[in-house]
């Protein structure tokens, strides 16, 4: 989650010295509060499966793994969002 965090603020800031389009931006709100959420519902999953149980159970494992799986996802969505939009920006940058 701090991880998750951090990367949010750096891409705020990146995209305050790109100056980002309204539509960027928006795109950028959905990817970060998508992995923010995944992430909140992944540890909410790890708090009810080790409150059930703290034998090993194949359900809790599944449960759990799901749920990180859910994490991986949106974290692969957010930065493919992310390297669309800073992309062409960063080449832009780095050629002037
Ligand atoms: N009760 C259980 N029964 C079977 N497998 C489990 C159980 N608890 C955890 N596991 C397996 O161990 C893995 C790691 O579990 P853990 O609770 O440490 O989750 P984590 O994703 O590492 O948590 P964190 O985000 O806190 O680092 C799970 O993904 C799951 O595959």
């Amino acid at each position: 989650m701090k991880v998750h965090c951090l990367a949010s603020v750096l891409i705020v800031i990146f995209g305050l010295f790109f100056s980002l389009k309204q539509t960027e931006w928006l795109f950028l709100v959905i990817a970060i509060t998508s992995v923010i959420f995944a992430e909140m519902v992944n540890t909410a999953c790890e708090r009810i499966v080790d409150l059930c149980t703290s034998e090993y159970n194949e359900l809790a494992k599944q449960a759990k793994d799901i749920a990180a799986g859910a994490v991986l996802i949106t974290t692969i969505g957010a930065v493919i969002t992310g390297s669309v939009i800073f992309i062409p920006y960063l080449i832009e940058w780095l050629t002037n």
